[in-house]
């Protein structure tokens, strides 16, 4: 793809018209997300307050549709774990399946409210609290959007951001750090929750500098800096991000958790991590029937949020028994950690490819029988399974796509 870069994110670039993502495969293949510019200049803030060379346990709270998780996931180093939580249901769906086609192992997505994770025993390095605001930097682009606006309604969200933030604050460990950010311009949910913080929860501010060729508004309340972006001065839509340190607090101790994982056998391992580059970096876990991988440098902390929060999914999608064979679950077809040599590809063109995703036709001539791994220039879309002269499409029925090209 090619564009003008964004100065504040090493991978992002302007695109200069907008085609139909839903018509490019390699979409679908989860080899890009796209979001707005602003945004992405959580990048700059989270190389400047963090150590991301480190292995960070992170928690995205407000994350669907998973603009930021996708974009934190991709700077995190190989070893952290994110944490993708969604209090909607139906946006927490939408998180997975992005989440899911990202292919990061290191992930868990969580449905639940702020409140709930008072009940883990750990505790985050970094804490992105993206919240729901009055949306007055998105007025530009969705004229509508004004119509839901009143000066109430900017009350009733500064009061539910303070809420959420004073909810999260007790899972941050004590020297971590919270980034918050909005889509609005007025104080009272920026820099006015600031000060909030900084009062109710007596957080700090970190010294924090954006290049002024970029045009962000640097403000500073009670020494916690801010950053606007407008968008007659940054190139990009109306955006809000600050970060800011805990000092105090308590550190919580790990719990032994009792609740039990319900591990894979011996032989079942055996079968289900048949396909992965580096099984030995995994635990095997069942659910009902379904094998999942999960990072085991994070065993305790994932059993720990396994025990007290609502999962929607986590690690890796692996698939199911059916007697000694493994049918595979679209999360593998994905995952960065499937090793592609491993297995039997099919590689489609365009045109097929987009059939594959309709769920329709595609000459599969050459295809080898049994289980394939269908890819579009290199990149995993789904499976298929060849027996003789028929082929079944094993594409996610609730993702197919719709639209004719
Ligand atoms: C600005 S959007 C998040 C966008 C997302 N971070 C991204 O980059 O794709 C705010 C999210 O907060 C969620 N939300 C709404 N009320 C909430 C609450 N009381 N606590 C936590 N999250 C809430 C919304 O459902 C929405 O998904």
């Amino acid at each position: 793809m090619e564009g003008d870069r964004i100065p504040w994110a090493e991978d992002g670039i302007y695109l200069p018209e907008r085609p139909s993502f839903t018509l490019d495969p390699a979409f679908h293949a989860g080899a890009y997300y796209v979001q707005e510019a602003s945004s992405m200049v959580l990048e700059e803030i989270l190389k400047q307050v963090v150590n991301l060379k480190e292995n960070l346990l992170a928690l995205d709270l407000c994350a669907a549709p998973g603009g930021k998780s996708t974009h934190i996931q991709s700077l995190l180093s190989d070893g952290s774990l994110l944490v993708s939580n969604e209090v909607i249901k139906t946006r927490a769906n939408i998180l997975a399946e992005n989440l899911t086609k990202w292919g990061f192992p290191n992930v868990v997505i969580t449905n639940n409210d702020p409140s709930h994770f008072d009940r883990l025993n750990v505790q985050f390095d970094v804490i992105v609290v993206d919240a729901p605001c009055s949306g007055e930097g998105l007025f530009r682009r969705e004229p509508e959007a004004m119509n839901e606006w009143s000066p109430e309604a900017v009350k009733l969200c500064a009061t539910r951001q303070q809420r959420i933030l004073a909810d999260i604050w007790p899972a941050l460990k004590p020297g971590g750090v919270l980034i918050y950010s909005t889509c609005t311009y007025n104080s009272l949910e920026n820099e006015e929750n600031l000060e909030w913080l900084s009062e109710q929860l007596d957080a700090e501010g970190i010294s924090i500098n954006l290049n002024d060729d970029w045009g962000f508004a640097e403000t500073e309340t009670r020494g916690i800096k801010g950053f606007h972006a407008y968008p007659h001065k940054v190139k990009g839509e109306g955006f809000f991000i600050a970060a800011v340190r805990k000092n105090d607090g308590f550190e919580k101790k790990l719990r032994k958790q009792k609740k039990p994982m319900n591990f894979a056998s011996k032989q079942e391992i055996g079968t289900v991590s048949q396909w992965l580059k580096e099984p030995e970096q995994f635990d095997f876990i069942k659910h009902n029937d379904l094998f999942i991988a999960l990072p085991n440098q994070w065993k305790e902390v994932i059993h720990d949020i396994n025990s007290n929060l609502y999962i929607i999914s986590e690690g890796i999608d692996i698939g199911r028994l059916k007697g000694k064979k493994l049918i595979p679950n679209e999360g593998l077809a994905f995952s960065t950690a499937l090793d592609h040599n491993q297995l039997s590809t099919f590689e489609l063109n365009l045109e097929e490819a987009l059939n594959y995703l309709r769920k329709e036709n595609f000459n599969f001539e050459a295809m080898n029988n049994g289980w394939n791994l269908i890819t579009y220039q290199g990149l995993g879309l789904g499976w298929a399974n060849r027996i003789q002269q028929r082929v079944n499409n094993y594409y996610p029925t609730n993702w197919r796509i719709r639209i004719s090209s």
